[in-house]
């Protein structure tokens, strides 16, 4: 093992996939060897979140970052200088500390997600292991399942569809490898679907297509043919998983459904999603209600949490404490886990751990504005996951990590092992 001691940190800004400026952290050992890693940026964020320091006034819409990327040249820098890259917690709570804020709005949490996770490719970088490698410390790991998005919606797609993400997952597949050639096959027959029908407008901000449906259900019915045009069948081989987002919509149990001009109640979208899955093979649901509706997750759970992952995102904001209090209320059965959600590499591990303790489905997630980074694909591995979400094919952001989990599927080779159907949090009733 090489000398961990950090020598010193720097921060620049950079782009992400949506042209706006983000933070770039690079640690740099006394051994000479480095570790760097982006911020990424999310659109529907949950209010629990840490918070992203931006500069605000005119430049690039306000969303500039260069007070963060200055926290981490100055005070951070500074704190971190002489410190052990390989303590982690260590590393995480003294970032806690400096900021003092409750939401890391102070340093800005896009500074200190960059910088924690800098750090780890450095002790990664400096124990010469892959950053998934280092992470599982010799546990054994499973390539995760992967959820990719078909189309987009909601926040992503200037709402044009009232639902963020139409995703597909090939649990059924063999491998990683496996599950990408079929949802490549379907991501091309609905895009031919949608070209037939004169409505194809693009991508959204994840690369799926930019839909122009009439409703919600339509696009349901569009990704079923698309899976069937594509030679499988749905269900078994291909599953639908959504992300409705719901907080985007729903605020006070009033659920505003803008395609459709409806307003539906807590019950009433519960009711709608039940006929969602009553009607179409749909696995999982992230988001199905509101940040602010816990009774609402509650009942949902109780009705579908036997035949459905269903997932937290907005709700858990990858916060361990929030993880722990669903599960004893039995509100969901599933975390989303973004890092930047936590700011720090400790508390997104514990999020995870949190949730694996209560038998919860754990999914690794990119954010809407991702960057080449795949500093996630790392960890969905090396945090033996079982899933990863990170958009569509055809962006660039995104096929960095779906190339990279490909790379480090090969790279297991015959120890690789697909998490498979069992990475999901209840019995598939496979017809
Ligand atoms: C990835 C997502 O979008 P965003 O990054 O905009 O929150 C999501 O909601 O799961
Ligand atoms: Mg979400």
């Amino acid at each position: 093992m090489m000398d961990t001691t950090i020598a010193a940190v720097r921060g620049r800004r950079v782009w992400d996939s949506r042209g706006r400026p983000t933070v770039e952290a690079e640690v740099l050992l006394k051994s000479g060897l480095r570790g760097r890693a982006i911020a990424p940026a999310g659109a529907s964020t949950g209010t629990g979140e840490a918070l992203d320091r931006r500069d605000g006034g005119t430049a690039f819409g306000g969303l500039d970052v260069t007070g963060a990327v200055a926290a981490v040249n100055g005070e951070i820098a500074a704190a971190l200088a002489g410190r052990d890259a390989g303590d982690q917690p260590g590393i995480d709570a003294a970032l806690i500390a400096l900021d003092g804020s409750d939401n890391l709005g102070r340093l800005g949490g896009n500074a200190v997600v960059a910088t924690s996770m800098a750090v780890l490719h450095a002790a990664a970088n400096a124990s010469g292991q892959p950053l998934w490698r280092y992470l599982s410390a010799g546990r054994p790991v499973r390539i995760p399942v992967p959820e990719i998005q078909i189309f987009g919606g909601g926040a992503h797609a200037a709402r044009r569809v009232d639902v963020q993400d139409f995703m597909v997952m090939c649990p059924a597949a063999s491998s990683f490898a496996q599950a990408l050639d079929w949802t490549a096959e379907v991501y091309r027959a609905a895009g031919a679907l949608m070209k037939q029908a004169g409505k194809l407008q693009g991508v959204a901000d994840e690369g799926g297509f930019w839909p122009a449906f009439a409703s919600n259900e339509e696009a349901l019915d569009t990704l079923m043919r698309a899976i069937e045009d594509a030679g499988f069948k749905p269900g078994r081989e291909v599953a639908i998983s959504l992300d409705i987002a719901a907080s985007e919509f729903g605020r006070s149990g009033a659920y505003k459904l803008a395609l459709e001009q409806r307003e539906l109640d807590s019950a009433g979208m519960i009711a709608l999603l039940g006929r969602w899955l009553e009607s179409y093979p749909i696995i999982s649901i992230e988001d199905p209600l509101a940040e602010d509706d816990a009774e609402g997750f509650k009942a949902f759970t109780a009705l579908y949490g036997e035949r459905c992952q269903i997932i937290g995102d907005d709700f858990l904001v990858t916060n361990a404490a929030r993880v722990e209090a669903a599960a004893a209320s039995k509100a969901l059965n599933a975390v989303l886990i973004k890092p930047n959600q936590s700011g720090t590499v400790t508390g997104t591990r514990a999020a995870l751990d949190a949730g694996k303790a209560a038998g919860f489905g754990t999914i690794v997630s990119a954010r809407s504005g991702e960057t080449e980074d795949v500093t996630i694909a790392h960890l969905s591995v090396g945090w033996d996951a079982g899933q990863f979400k990170v958009g569509s094919f055809t962006r660039s952001e995104r096929m960095a990590k779906w190339n990279e989990m490909l790379r480090i599927e090969e790279e297991l080779g015959s120890e690789a092992s697909f998490a498979g159907w069992e990475a999901l949090p209840f019995a598939p009733q496979r017809s």
